[in-house]
C-alpha cells in the first residue's frame, strides 16, 4: 500500500453505484472498476477505489481506512448518531453535495388509514432501517413509538403484518404506492455527497490533491447544471431576452453579416432551459434557437 495514495470508497452495487463511477470518469480519473475485484488502482492519479456496502463508507472515514467517500446523507446521519449513542469517535467533513441519489426519509401509512397528524402514530410499530433518525424526529415531538429495525425490504412489513406503518427511503413513490402505502411526513432530506477524514488528519501533499479533485467534481457538477445558449434576434429586443435567460455571465453579442438590426447571441445559463423558456424566445422573435450540452467548465 503507497501511503500517498488517496483512498476513496464507493458502492459497490446499489443506487449510488452508476453515478458514482460516473462522475469518477467525468473528472478524468481513469480507473477499471470491476464488481469482482474490492479495489482498483487508477492509472492517471494517485487514487485507489474501494468498491464497499453503502452502509460501511461513513465508519471507512471515521475511522480513518479511507480518506475520500460518497455516500447518501441519510446514511451518514445514522451512522453519526449511532456513533454518538455508543460514544465512538465521530470526525469526517462533508466537502461537497452531489447532484444525485436525491430521495427522502419518509413515514409512510396505509392507504386507508385515517392519518390526520404524527399522533395517529403514536406507540405504533414502525418498520425502517433509519432507527436513529426515526427517533430523533419521535423524541422532539415527544411521542412514542415502537421502532422495528429491518435491513431492506422495508415497504412488505406492513403487509406481512410486522408493522403498522413504515419509514423508508422515497424518490418517485412507486414502491410505497406498489405495496399500498401512503407518504405522510418527510422526515429527512437526502442526497449523495463527497465526504472526507478532517483535514487535520492528512500528510498536505492529499490534502492538495483532494483540493483539486474537488475543483474538478464542482466543475463538473457546474458544467452540467449549465447549457450554452445560441441564437439570432434583434437588437431592440435583446434586454427582454436577457431578462429571459439567467446567465453566468453577460452574453457574447456578435454582429451578423448582411443584417444590421439582428445580432447573435451567446450565453451560458446556469438554469435548465425549458421548452416554455423556449417557446417565449421564439415569441420575441429570436431565431436559430440552440440549446447546448457544456462538457467541463471551471471558472
Ligand atoms: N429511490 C431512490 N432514489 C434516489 N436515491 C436513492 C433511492 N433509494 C436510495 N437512494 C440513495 O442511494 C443509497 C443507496 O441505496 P441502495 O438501495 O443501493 O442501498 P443498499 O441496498 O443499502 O445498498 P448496499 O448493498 O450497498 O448496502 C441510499 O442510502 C440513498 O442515499
Ligand atoms: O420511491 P421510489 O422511486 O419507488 O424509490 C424508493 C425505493 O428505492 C429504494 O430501494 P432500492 O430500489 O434502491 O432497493 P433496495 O430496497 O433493495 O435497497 C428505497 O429503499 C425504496 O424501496
Ligand atoms: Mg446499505
Amino acid at each position: 500500500m503507497n501511503k500517498n495514495r488517496i483512498r476513496l470508497a464507493i458502492q459497490k452495487s446499489g443506487r449510488l453505484s452508476y453515478d458514482s463511477q460516473n462522475l469518477l470518469k467525468s473528472c478524468g480519473v481513469k480507473v477499471n472498476l470491476q464488481k469482482s475485484s474490492l479495489i482498483a488502482f487508477a492509472e492517471n492519479m494517485p487514487i485507489d477505489v474501494m468498491l464497499v456496502r453503502d452502509d460501511d463508507i461513513p465508519g471507512l472515514i471515521m475511522d480513518g481506512v479511507v480518506e475520500l467517500g460518497i455516500i447518501g446523507l441519510n446514511v451518514l446521519e445514522e451512522k453519526r448518531l449511532t456513533r454518538l449513542f455508543s460514544e465512538e469517535t465521530v470526525s469526517y467533513a462533508i466537502l461537497q453535495n452531489l447532484d444525485f441519489g436525491i430521495c427522502r426519509l419518509s413515514l409512510s401509512v396505509p392507504f386507508d388509514m385515517k392519518y390526520s397528524g404524527i399522533l395517529c402514530l403514536k406507540n405504533s410499530r414502525i418498520a425502517t432501517s433509519y432507527p436513529n433518525l426515526l427517533k430523533r424526529y419521535f423524541d422532539k415531538k415527544n411521542i412514542p413509538f415502537k421502532p422495528f429495525v429491518l435491513n431492506g425490504s422495508v415497504e412488505v412489513a406492513y403487509n406481512s403484518g410486522l408493522s403498522d406503518a413504515i419509514c423508508d427511503l422515497v424518490s418517485t413513490g412507486a414502491t410505497l404506492e406498489a405495496n399500498g402505502l401512503r407518504e405522510v411526513e418527510t422526515i429527512y432530506n437526502s442526497r449523495a455527497c463527497l465526504i472526507s477524514r478532517e483535514e487535520k488528519y492528512m500528510i498536505p501533499e492529499k490534502r492538495h490533491f483532494i483540493k483539486k479533485l474537488l475543483n474538478r467534481i464542482q466543475g463538473v457538477i457546474k458544467a452540467r447544471e449549465s447549457k450554452y445558449i445560441m441564437l439570432h434576434i434583434e437588437k431592440s429586443k435583446l434586454n427582454k431576452v436577457t431578462d429571459l435567460l439567467k446567465g453566468a455571465e453577460r452574453p457574447t453579442i456578435l454582429e451578423l453579416f448582411g443584417n444590421p438590426d439582428k445580432v447573435a447571441l451567446h450565453m451560458v445559463s446556469s438554469e435548465i432551459i425549458f421548452w416554455e423558456t423556449m417557446e417565449q424566445l421564439k415569441s420575441l422573435g429570436a431565431s436559430s434557437i440552440l440549446v447546448l450540452p457544456i462538457e467541463k467548465m471551471m471558472e
